[in-house]
């Protein structure tokens, strides 16, 4: 057959070119070729000095990792950039981490929060809001291509970058493994007519052909899997990094994301940590399972055309629409399938991740039991979706076997019969049939050699073509993960940027939900000042909030400490979220310092935090040791902090600073209380929020470390419902006042009113003393008598006295008490 025997195209085209250039340089003129090698003879000793240097530079960095290496190694470079050193092998690299920029934000908030109409993921408002309507499921359509889309922005954004590089090596060894099935399927017939012809010599050589092809054949595959998985990580480190930025900043998004938000159920781990690593394999791996394929599709159907004749190439691409159109009217909804399962499995997740969290207080209650059945519940809950699944794929995968493997090959047997049956349709293959005479044997041979070329190329062509319809599968399933890890992302733009706005055009914002928020929070206030703000508890988007004080006014300057009092659950703990900007100020004016931290405003929460890392981490948290020695301290401070903190012991107790344990098990409920007091003294903020700072604190420590916590400078707002704290306070907020407990009273602690308050409280207690000092008297009067004895009366009327210890007898043979 013709196209067998013609030289190898890419050889063909090798020799070409370097004949035109042998050429043109032979015309060159002497002074020419001087000048030309000169310019060579430069470059080679520029790039070997910029190789040289880049060496050393690189040098450099290894040594400084080295030694950073076993301290924190965050160093921070221009724009916010993060330096790390890792260890690798022997040897260290150093990693840079440029943090997204607000303008990458800005720009693809239009993609995630106003997805253009025709996707109908937009929700019909003029204000753009929401991320995927739920209306819109996963699937083949045209929001599962915006979605795709606005996530490859993300996971390439620019033509020149590393991702670019590891497609465009990948589509290259698709290429070239695509051209070696070539030579294979070529040589696999050259072998076969060798051997029938009992050609040994050209047979030998065909084998070491076929040897050397198949080592580069071996190298490319693997290239090939190589790539697929460092386009999968490049593409997870990508997303990752681009989602930690929206979720991990200054608007505290991890946090509103679930209590405000909602939009992605109760977290967003299993997203980022399962969802998204789905995602970026299953994006990996199409670009592979479809791009390879597409491209034998054509290289394989031009071959065949050229030597099965146009009937083939039409009888195979009708059967491909035919078999692609079959598969996708009977393949299940896959991609709403896989988000659900998404879902589910990140439900069962959370519960064994609170359960780890709450593992002591479970433990105390015995709870074990009624774990094990939310947990079991969850468990069961998914299975049974996967049961469901699995069913659905048996017949599925059945049906698509069925055609794609056997009825295929059938189909491929008889298109590679053209030739022979019907040669006047049947190409080169058919022309070499209908060509002059020969013997019959030669003929039968050259039959043989391009029936086995055919048919492997038929065998290649059904493999890709499969491959394609078998993507179809994994597409949809791909559609699943895209709509959860946009879901993620939207959701996020959305609490980043704020944008809600009412469900319904025509109705008014509900009261105190987040499309309701007038207030403002202003920072860079040397104090903390509340101006007609409302305490409200928030509810999830869209829902409104609980009033839990109509309006609230304070100011407080340096030096002027506030104790904020009053019964549980009236809301002091939410004044402090919503100075630090956990909850929306939804009315008038919040104002307090602008930094967080040194230098500014510090809250230290109820529910005291540790955090992974060595002791010295606990201290100086949400410092790290960089910051720390940036800061000019070191651990003869830090020392001296935890002595203040009466925590000096510590350092000895658990083996140095650079000890790490899981802290949250190894302190005790005081400790971890001074803990938080200690990160104080480091920090010296110029005002802090204390809520229910030291209540496991003794109350001779709790003094010591108010005083000194003065001492260093630190305005104190402290939340509490102890009284014994208000002497070192200078003002008191009182909350849950009035009979319906929404009224507050700002005394300053000391003066009249606050004098007049706190006697009416004191007569208020004496009134109750007299009360109970009344009861205890009748009391008395009462055990007295009962120590006297008890008069009964008989049942024929006569008064009777008992003995006391005789009365429960009487008592049950029926005699009446009076
Ligand atoms: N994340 C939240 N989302 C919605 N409502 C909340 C949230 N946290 C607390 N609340 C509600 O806000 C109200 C006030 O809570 P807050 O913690 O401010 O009380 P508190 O006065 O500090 O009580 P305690 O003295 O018990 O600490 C409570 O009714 C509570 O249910």
């Amino acid at each position: 057959m013709a196209v067998q025997s013609k030289e190898d195209p890419l050889m063909v085209l090798y020799t070409r070119y370097l004949n035109i250039l042998k050429s043109r340089i032979r015309q060159r003129s002497r002074n020419t070729k001087i000048i030309a090698t000169l310019a060579l003879t430069l470059s080679i000793i520029s790039s070997t000095y910029g190789t040289y240097k880049w060496w050393k530079r690189r040098s450099a960095d290894k040594a400084e990792g080295r030694k950073l290496l076993r301290k924190n190694s965050g160093l921070k470079g221009k724009d916010g950039e993060r330096i790390i050193y890792v260890p690798r092998g022997n040897s260290i690299s150093k990693v840079v981490i440029r943090p997204t920029k607000q303008t990458t934000f800005d720009a693809h908030r239009r993609l995630f929060l106003t997805p253009p109409r025709v996707t109908r993921l937009h929700s019909g408002t003029s204000t753009p809001a929401y991320g995927p309507p739920p209306q819109t499921k996963p699937g083949l359509n045209l929001a599962f291509l915006h979605q795709f889309l606005s996530l490859f922005n993300i996971m390439v954004p620019r033509f020149r970058c590393k991702e670019t590089g590891l497609l465009l090596s990948h589509g290259l060894f698709l290429i070239l493994r695509t051209y070696l099935s070539l030579v294979v399927a070529r040589l696999d017939g050259a072998i076969v007519r060798d051997l029938v012809n009992g050609e040994g010599r050209s047979f030998l050589t065909g084998i070491l052909k076929w040897l050397s092809v198949g080592t580069l054949a071996s190298y490319t595959n693997s290239m090939i899997k190589f790539l697929q998985s460092k386009i999968s990580i490049a593409f997870r480190t990508r997303l990752t990094r681009y989602i930690h930025d929206l979720y991990l900043n200054r608007n505290l998004n991890f946090y509103k994301l679930t209590n405000l938000d909602g939009g992605v159920g109760q977290g967003a781990d299993q997203f980022i940590t399962q969802d998204l690593t789905l995602f970026c394999t299953a994006a990996a791996s199409l670009y592979s399972s479809l791009g390879k394929p597409l491209v034998d599709l054509f290289v394989f159907n031009y071959q065949l055309y050229l030597s099965l004749g146009p009937l083939a190439s039409t009888l195979l691409l009708s059967n491909y629409f035919a078999t692609a159109t079959l598969l996708r009217r009977l393949s299940p909804p896959f991609g709403k399938l896989k988000a659900v399962e998404g879902k589910k499995e990140g439900d069962f997740r959370a519960l064994h991740a609170r359960l780890i969290a709450n593992a002591e207080e479970v433990a105390f209650y015995g709870g074990s039991d009624v774990e094990k059945v939310f947990v079991n519940r969850a468990f069961q809950d998914l299975k049974k979706w996967m049961d469901g699944i699995y069913n659905l794929k048996v017949r599925y995968n059945m049906i698509e076997d069925f055609i794609l493997k056997y009825s295929w090959s059938a189909f491929g047997y008889i298109v590679t019969s053209l030739p022979v049956f019907l040669p006047a349709w049947g190409g080169l293959g058919g022309a070499q049939e209908l060509g002059p005479s020969e013997t019959a044997s030669p003929r039968e041979r050259g039959r043989m050699k391009d029936f086995i070329t055919n048919k492997r190329l038929m065998l290649s062509l059904a493999d890709a073509g499969g491959r394609m319809m078998y993507s179809i599968k994994d597409l949809s399933e791909l559609a699943g993960y895209t709509s959860r890890v946009y879901t993620l992302i939207s959701t996020l733009h959305r609490v980043h940027a704020g944008a809600y706005a009412s469900h319904r055009r025509s109705r008014p914002a509900e009261l105190y939900s987040l499309t309701d928020v007038q207030g403002t929070l202003h920072s860079g206030f040397d104090g903390v000042r509340l101006e007609d703000v409302p305490i409200v508890a928030p509810s999830l988007y869209p829902y409104g909030g609980d009033e839990l004080i109509e309006s609230l006014s304070f100011i407080l300057h340096s030096g002027d400490h506030l104790l904020i009092s009053g019964p549980n659950g009236v809301g002091k703990s939410s004044i402090a979220r919503i100075v630090a900007g956990l909850w929306p100020v939804y009315r008038g004016l919040v104002s307090r310092p602008r930094q967080i931290g040194t230098d500014g405003i510090m809250f230290l929460p109820q529910r005291p935090y540790l955090s992974v890392g060595t002791l010295r981490d606990q201290v100086i948290y949400p410092h790290t040791e960089v910051d720390m020695r940036d800061n000019g301290k070191n651990d003869h401070h830090l020392q001296a902090i935890l002595d203040a903190a009466r925590l000096g012991y510590l350092p000895d107790r658990e083996g140095g600073w650079d000890t790490r344990k899981e802290w949250k098990d190894v302190f005790s409920g005081g400790e971890k209380q001074r803990m938080g007091i200690a990160r104080l003294f480091y920090h010296e903020p110029r005002y802090a929020f204390i809520d229910e700072g030291t209540s496991a604190v003794s109350s001779d420590v709790e003094g010591l470390l108010y005083e000194t916590a003065k001492d260093r400078g630190i305005t104190l707002v402290t939340i509490s419902t102890r009284a014994s704290l208000k002497k070192y306070h200078t003002y008191n907020l009182v909350l849950g006042l009035g009979e319906d407990g929404y009224d507050w009273e700002f005394n300053r602690i000391g003066d009249a009113r606050e004098k007049m308050g706190v006697a009416r409280e004191v007569h208020e207690l004496e009134e109750k003393l007299e009360k109970v000092s009344d009861w205890e008297k009748r009391l008395k009067e009462i055990e007295e008598e009962l120590s006297k004895g008890v008069h009964f009366v008989s049942m024929d009327g006569e008064s009777v006295e008992v003995p006391a210890e005789a009365a429960t007898v009487e008592e049950q043979e029926g005699v009446e008490t009076t």
